[in-house]
């Protein structure tokens, strides 16, 4: 608490007879005088005043904490009330033929935003949740909500997936169809810097969610986000679901592969359909500052250094980098493929859908390509650093097998990284342009 000591002692140091002592017209002597807070009353109102001015100033500059990402501007849900559940019921409402009911969990994040839009837009019924928190950027989650989602009709609760009671009251209001789950604390490198993140969210909101899900009658179908990450160590490419994923390189991967062994047991117990998706290294508009092609196109503009990461014997590090409207088009595929839960009220009544699907592009890019093209589409010579891949969870390649993806979801993705770099660069100079703060 910073003392008001300096504060008020200045007032101290001001000499008796105001006649002599020309008040600076700003200072707190000059405004005591000049309202006439000689009586009694006003002066209490006067210095509470100051006193509250003082308080509120601490707390707007404070430094965030660092403990863990911080909810929205709300710091306790406030949900409720007739008008809400209006405008919940009003967002679910389904206006296609067999379209679906669905819940979108982390609907003002990137893939979240994306694909509530894109369900919307063709008629199914969306209700988004998300904490707002603030892992990054809270305006851009925000300008997310209103430039994309408040415009298209998707209601989005501010709300937490750890909060079954909330969760609870709106399967009470909406019969979802599906839950798309995309809540979660994302980001490889984060993990070593704050785990509990990933635990409060990856697991134990999902599982959380899973608890309520369950319970519900008829239980919604249930796709949601799983990782390329937890492909981990493996050196055999490219990836196949099939392949051995005992080898988390991250505490991120480890809590995504937690996710995917959880959803089998509530699949297995209580007969919920679910489908996790393998998404590998999704990039596009609106996309998440955290992640090298954002912050390294911020960089380059800002003619600052960036570090490309190079493994050991100086083997180069890669992606296989999707493009977000082929993630949104695998996703759309994985709800209308996903068949019924067999359970109602917590009783499984038959074997149930279980499925976990690589979502990639099937054509991995070296970072120094990735650097490159945005070298290309900003104009800018970018400053590089080339070091060793840091001991941070990052691993040195990935590449996926979809022909899973194509037989289940008829998923065949269509971007290359050069083309889907250039709408994201044509969105980030819309967006950030030159006079705005900076992404991160
Ligand atoms: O595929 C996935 O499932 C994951 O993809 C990304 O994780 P990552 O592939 O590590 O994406 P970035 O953090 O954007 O890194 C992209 C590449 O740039 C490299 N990199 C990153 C940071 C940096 O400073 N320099 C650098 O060369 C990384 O090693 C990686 O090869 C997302 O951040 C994860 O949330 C997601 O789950």
């Amino acid at each position: 608490m910073a003392s008001l000591k300096p504060i008020l002692s200045h007032i101290d140091n001001i000499p008796s007879t105001p006649g002599k002592f020309k008040a600076d017209k700003s200072s707190l002597y000059y405004l005591h005088h000049r309202f006439r807070l000689h009586s009694t009353v006003p002066r209490i109102t006067f210095w509470s005043l100051v006193f509250l001015a003082l308080i509120s100033l601490f707390f707007f500059m404070s430094p965030p904490s660092t403990t863990a990402p911080r909810r929205g501007l709300r710091t306790t849900a406030s949900y409720g009330g007739s008008g809400w559940e209006n405008q919940v019921k009003a967002s679910a409402k389904i206006r296609s033929r067999n379209g679906h009911s669905v819940l979108v969990t982390g609907a003002a994040g990137f893939v979240g935003a994306h694909a509530s839009l894109a369900l919307k837009r063709r008629g199914d019924g969306v209700v988004g949740l998300d904490n707002f928190n603030s892992y990054y950027d809270i305006s851009l989650k925000k300008s997310r909500k209103s430039q994309l989602l408040d415009r298209a009709g998707v209601f989005v609760v501010d709300g937490d997936i750890n909060d079954a009671v909330l969760l609870r009251k709106l399967f009470g209001i909406v019969h979802f169809t599906h839950v798309l789950h995309l809540a979660a604390q994302a980001g490889v490198r984060y993990a070593m810097v704050n785990p509990n993140s990933y635990i409060k969210s990856n697991v134990d909101g999902f599982v959380n969610l899973l608890e309520v899900a369950k319970s519900t009658n008829p239980q919604p179908a249930i796709v949601w986000a799983s990782s390329s990450s937890v492909y981990g160590l493996n050196t055999k490419v490219p990836f196949s679901e099939k392949d051995r994923t005992d080898q988390p390189a991250s505490l991120y991967a480890a809590t995504k592969k937690a996710g995917e062994e959880i959803a089998h047991t509530y699949n297995h117990i209580y007969g919920l359909s679910i489908t996790g998706l393998r998404f590998f290294t999704v990039y596009g508009p609106w996309g998440r500052p955290d992640m090298a092609y954002f912050f390294f196109t911020k960089d380059i503009l800002k003619r600052r250094p960036i570090s490309i990461f190079e493994g050991a014997q100086h083997t180069t590090v890669a992606r296989d980098f999707t493009y977000i409207d082929d993630i949104v088009k695998g996703c759309l595929s994985a709800l209308d493929t996903a068949k019924k839960s067999t359970g109602s009220g917590g009783k499984k009544k038959g074997e149930a859908q279980f499925r976990i699907i690589n979502l990639g592009n099937t054509s991995p890019v070296s970072v120094n390509k990735l650097v490159s093209i945005l070298e290309k589409l900003l104009k800018v010579k970018a400053k590089k650093k080339v070091v060793l891949m840091p001991r941070n969870g990052d691993v040195p390649f990935t590449h996926a097998n979809i022909s899973l993806a194509r037989k289940e979801l008829g998923y065949r993705p269509t971007t290359d990284l050069e083309t889907g770099l250039k709408k994201f660069v044509k969105w980030y100079l819309d967006y950030y342009g030159t006079k705005k703060k900076s992404a991160f």
